[in-house]
């Protein structure tokens, strides 16, 4: 039997470029975070027949989806088995009719043989992916108790009963799945894979981005699978163009089978001038040293498509103004980008300045931050700081007053109490609606600082306790550092053997998994 492919994907927060993202004459920020998901391929038998391929999501009640694949005239075709028409799971039937109909272009002869033995493929996300449940009367969590959590918690209930807290699942789940089956069918290496813009890697983006579209029924901007590829970077989008071709499947995927991939999916393959290209933008990003990105969960919930739809309607219906509305947007997002590069240079310039100017701004609200007196290095730092928070709260104006013209609530009015209550406190940067808004999450920068007492995070975790009028729960996520999609070792990941080996996971009590 060979080893197991692990590969995992991280989660996202668009911090910047909400909507404008979709048009690819703007550009987004997207920050991807340190919560992952996980796939591990095994080969299958004896418990999965040849042909065979059983996906398995132990976290949840009744999440195991079962699929033959056929070969017929060189043509793949993934077909659920004893699937109930409420049990369907239409991202990982997507995920696996595409890339095995890929693999099979690319390595004909081994395909058959390596699908012998049957696979057995679990998706695991970490906790922080759904709202993790607490007792009516038992406190909220806090960052304390969720780091104290056993991971891959079980959640108890079905993938349909879950709350989402908003960070990307689908777009990690598919990145890490379709990665890890260009692995294991060889289409791809460990090595090539590691380069961040390496072929190997892009040609599991592109085949990412056109499962996650086609799973979707739609092409969006894809900067969610991007950041699950690439990691955090400033996201300009693709062609749709590009996919239009491939995107009328039908519902069992029959017609799509005969269409080639390899030429619209392979970064290699050759260019037709007449043709779209692949031609995202991926600019790789980090926030300055000593930032914290915070994100909270606020389990309100909101619809990202029709959000979408309402503000296209009114752009489309009033184009002058939303064109003028956009570019003040983007100059507001492009100045808090150019404010991160600036800080992030000015720390290696002068650490002990930098440092210097965060701790006396981890005392102070931003109101106060224009009017500290310094100077030299010291005093560059604390006005680029309050030039970020100043672009964070235009951006925020200039959003709300988006949503007010296209009649929808892209920062409602509890999540503008929330947010400027978090923002008012000292040694707070900046803070936002996420992605489209709406009353799904928000997302806080702080300044980190050596006191956790005095600590800016500290004190935004006891206003959010304290809001009334919605359940904030802090997530654990932070800035991930790493490149976006790894191989990962089956072993080096804590409590990940042990999800994907127990029975009946999803109802164990989760005190006893510690
Ligand atoms: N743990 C999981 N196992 C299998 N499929 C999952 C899992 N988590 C999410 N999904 C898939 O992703 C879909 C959710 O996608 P979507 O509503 O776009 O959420 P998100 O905004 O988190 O990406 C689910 O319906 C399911 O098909
Ligand atoms: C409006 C958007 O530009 C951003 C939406 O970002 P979210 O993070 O809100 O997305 P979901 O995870 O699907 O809820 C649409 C897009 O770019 O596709």
């Amino acid at each position: 039997m060979s080893a197991p492919i692990v590969v995992s994907a991280p989660g996202k927060v668009l911090l910047a470029g909400g909507y404008l993202v979709l048009d690819p004459a703007y550009s987004g920020l997207v920050v991807s975070v340190s919560s992952r998901f996980y796939t591990v391929i095994r080969d299958g038998a004896p418990s999965v027949c040849p042909n065979e391929i059983c996906v398995r999501s132990p976290q949840f009640i009744d999440s195991t989806w079962k699929y033959t694949v056929a070969l017929e005239n060189d043509d793949v075709l993934v077909n659920e088995s004893k699937c109930s028409p409420s049990n369907r799971n239409r991202f990982v039937h997507c995920a696996l009719q595409l890339t095995l109909k890929l693999v099979s272009e690319w390595n004909p002869k081994e395909f058959t043989c390596l699908l012998s033995r049957g696979l057995d493929i679990a998706a695991v996300g970490d906790n922080d992916f759904y709202t993790q449940k607490h007792e009516p009367g038992e406190p909220c969590p806090s960052i304390a108790t969720l780091s104290e959590m056993p991971p891959f918690c079980p959640l108890n209930v079905t993938l349909s009963d879950v709350q989402k807290t908003g960070m990307g699942s689908s777009a990690a789940l598919i990145t890490s799945i379709v990665s890890a089956l260009l692995l294991k069918f060889g289409v791809i290496s460990k090595e090539g894979f590691a380069r961040r813009d390496g072929s190997d890697r892009v040609l599991a983006h592109n085949t990412a981005q056109l499962v996650h579209c086609l799973a979707q029924g739609k092409v969006g901007s894809g900067f969610d699978v991007s950041a699950a590829v690439f990691g955090s970077h400033i996201y300009t989008r693709f062609d749709p163009k590009i996919l239009a071709p491939l995107m009328d499947a039908t519902e069992d995927f029959s017609n799509f089978a005969r269409i080639p991939l390899r030429p619209v999916l392979d970064p290699s393959a050759a260019v037709d001038q007449d043709k779209p290209t692949w031609n995202s933008g991926v600019i790789p990003f980090q926030l300055p040293p000593l930032v914290r990105l915070v994100l909270a969960d606020v389990a309100g919930g909101s619809s990202t498509p029709s959000l979408v739809r309402k503000v296209n309607e009114w752009r489309s219906k009033n184009p002058q103004d939303a064109n003028q509305l956009w570019t003040s947007i983007d100059l507001s997002n492009k100045s808090m980008m150019a404010g991160f590069r600036e800080l992030s240079s000015l720390y290696l310039t002068d650490t002990e300045a930098y440092e210097a100017a965060v701790h006396s701004l981890t005392f102070l609200p931003p109101s106060q931050w224009a009017e500290v007196g310094t100077s030299g290095t010291q005093r560059t730092v604390i006005q680029a700081f309050y030039g970020v928070h100043q672009a964070g709260q235009v951006t925020r104006n200039l959003m709300r007053k988006m949503g007010e013209n296209a009649g929808v609530h892209i920062e409602p009015p509890t999540q503008t109490e929330l947010l400027n209550e978090s923002i008012a406190q000292a040694g707070v940067i900046a803070g936002g609606v996420p992605g489209a808004g709406g009353d799904d999450a928000i997302w806080v920068l702080v300044l980190e600082s050596k006191d956790a007492l005095e600590a800016p995070l500290h004190r935004i975790e006891q206003i959010w306790r304290e809001f009334k009028q919605r359940t904030v729960t802090p997530l654990l996520a932070t800035q991930s550092m790493e490149i976006g999609a790894r191989v990962e070792e089956l072993a080096g990941i804590r409590g990940l053997e042990r999800v994907i080996t127990t029975e009946d996971y999803a109802t164990k009590n989760p005190a006893k998994l510690l």
